[in-house]
């Protein structure tokens, strides 16, 4: 095929040099960049396998730029870009409907990663994919009041199946929605696991290109068993950047080691605190221990996040921090973190061999409640 040099221009050449361009751009594998590009009629159609709705301008930019720039003689295809994201190998059978299905944990207490998972649920959220939640910290729910629906209660439309809680878009259950806190802390293994097991398969899940899960803290038998029971395609591990919470992290990359569930990433919540008043970083819990922990197992830091009283503030009020502040250096943080993520899953995973099947349609849209 004549790339260069050509006055009349074809298709499949323009889809060459497009694709050229996008493994330059995103450092990515030819075989993955040649997926993203399809043709419609005389138009090239590139669907980023990621969440990145924000940079959509900007890629589409840089990509027709370059192109009259390099390939000007092949006179630039109009191209459209826009988010299309695939199910990505997972060992275990998918949950209908729901494409990726990603673990956020921490091997210690406290860490904030439910308020991190929640957050990212909406930055991954305002990129452009369907995310949904499950909350699958059965001795302590916090998923519902970081969402604000404490109060909802999953509706039945065949006493079989809950409907999920929807709350700005994003969709969750949570043992928390079914039964008093303090019912569900004195459950012993086998009780936690089925009440998990029901959460996941007696949900009508809408289709959901990613459905993160508040796993519960720690890395003992209990969160051991639950990384199992869920079909997980992967991992995130949260840390705070002080040595007590990156040896528990570092159990907790070990952990899904143990059950062949690939780690994304880490993300470092609380990373410092920055005055007000003069702008100065405080390292309050150490710095760079989550870039060191990483580097060590050979992970990105997927993001850092400071320790600060709007994220507090919002999770324990139950208001949504990216939805209620788009454009603060904050929502960029978990914007960036939340691409980041987005991006590691679809560049390190090849995509699902049979993911035929898995998105049955939205029975949200289906099934209404009388
Ligand atoms: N970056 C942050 N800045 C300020 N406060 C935060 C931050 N991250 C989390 N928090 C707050 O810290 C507290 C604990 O957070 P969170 O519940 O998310 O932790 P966790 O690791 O999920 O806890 P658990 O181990 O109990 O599940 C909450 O009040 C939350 O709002």
């Amino acid at each position: 095929m004549k790339l260069f040099g050509s006055k009349t221009p074809d298709l499949s050449a323009q889809i060459e040099a497009l694709v050229t361009l996008l493994i330059e751009y995103f450092v990515v594998e030819p075989n993955k960049a040649q997926r993203w590009v399809k043709q419609h009629g005389d138009e090239l159609e590139i669907g980023l396998p990621f969440a990145a709705k924000s940079q959509i301008a900007i890629i589409q930019d840089h990509l027709e730029t370059e192109f009259k720039a390099r390939f000007g003689d092949l006179s630039a295809p109009k191209v459209r870009v826009s988010i299309d994201i695939p199910i990505m190998h997972s060992a275990k059978t998918p949950i209908t409907n729901v494409k990726n299905i990603i673990a956020i944990a921490s091997g210690k207490g406290g860490v904030g990663k439910s308020a991190t998972a929640v957050n990212l649920a909406f930055a991954l959220q305002q990129e452009g994919a369907r995310v949904g939640i499950l909350d699958a910290d059965i001795y302590g729910p916090s998923v519902p009041i970081m969402l604000g629906t404490q109060d909802e209660n999953p509706v039945s439309a065949d006493n079989k199946h809950m409907q999920p809680i929807v709350s700005h878009g994003v969709v969750s259950n949570s043992i928390g929605y079914l039964v008093p806190a303090e019912n569900a802390t004195v459950w012993r293994g086998p009780m936690a696991s089925r009440a998990l097991g029901q959460l996941i398969n007696d949900t009508q899940w809408p289709v959901l290109d990613y459905m993160l899960v508040d796993m519960p803290p720690g890395t003992g038998d209990i969160q051991l068993t639950m990384s199992q029971q869920v079909p997980l395609t992967a991992a995130v591990v949260v840390t705070t950047p002080q040595d007590i919470a990156l040896a528990d992290a570092t159990k907790g990359i070990a952990m899904f080691e143990k059950v062949d569930i690939p780690v994304l990433g880490l993300v470092e919540n609380m990373s410092y605190f920055q005055c007000k008043k003069c702008g100065e970083r405080e390292y309050i819990f150490s710095v760079d221990g989550g870039q060191r922990l990483a580097d060590r197992h050979n992970v990105p830091l997927l993001g850092s996040l400071p320790l600060d009283i709007q994220i507090r503030e919002h999770a324990d009020n139950g208001n949504s921090l990216i939805i209620d502040q788009p454009d603060s250096p904050l929502t960029e943080a978990y914007l960036h973190a939340a691409r980041t993520l987005s991006q590691q899953l679809a560049f390190s995973l090849d995509e699902h061999s049979e993911a035929h099947g898995v998105v049955k349609g939205d029975p949200i849209a289906i099934v209404t409640p009388s």
